[in-house]
């Protein structure tokens, strides 16, 4: 059996101020419809915080000073063997201007109102870790978009 399953090595960055979350409307592709985090594939050459400034960037025009990586979550979706890898990031010192990109539509969110309804599933079970600062390790296995069959979460460490 193919030990070696394909991995893809994702950054997920949330842009936070004191009460509030910028989350990006995607208005295309992969995630189209969900309030996202932002981010993208990591590229050859580009380290993974390389990779997460030049997404945000690209996706919202903030240019982050500082990423604090505050979680990993691995996602596979049934039926596929690609595992991906995904590193999460918050920055709470940025410059710059948010603008709507083709791909993102971004809007500040407070903290006690996120629109899990409209986000991805897993959200819900790991936004709270990275609320408290605590730095999380996450993995789910996807039905399609609209069903997880199994998770778990662990802390690694209080950050
Ligand atoms: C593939 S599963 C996934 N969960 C997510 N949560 C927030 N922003 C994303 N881009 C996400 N992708």
């Amino acid at each position: 059996r193919d030990q070696m399953t394909a991995k893809k090595v994702f950054s997920l960055v949330f842009v936070r101020n004191a009460s509030e979350i910028l989350l990006g409307m995607k208005k295309r592709g992969f995630g189209q419809g969900k309030w996202n985090g932002f981010g993208g594939k990591i590229e050859p050459g580009e380290t993974i915080p390389e990779g997460a400034v030049r997404e945000l960037q690209e996706e919202c025009g903030l240019i982050a000073k500082e990423l604090k990586n505050v979680g990993l979550l691995e996602f596979k979706f049934e039926g596929d063997p690609t595992l991906l890898e995904v590193h999460v990031f918050e920055t709470h010192e940025y410059h710059g201007s948010v603008i709507e990109s083709e791909e993102m539509l971004p809007k500040w969110y407070n903290l006690k109102n996120i629109p899990f309804k409209n986000m991805w599933l897993d959200d819900e079970h790991w936004f709270p870790y990275m609320l408290r600062g605590e730095f999380f390790k996450g993995h789910f296995l996807y039905r399609g978009e609209d069903l997880i069959l199994k998770y778990n979460i662990q802390v690694l460490d209080k950050l």
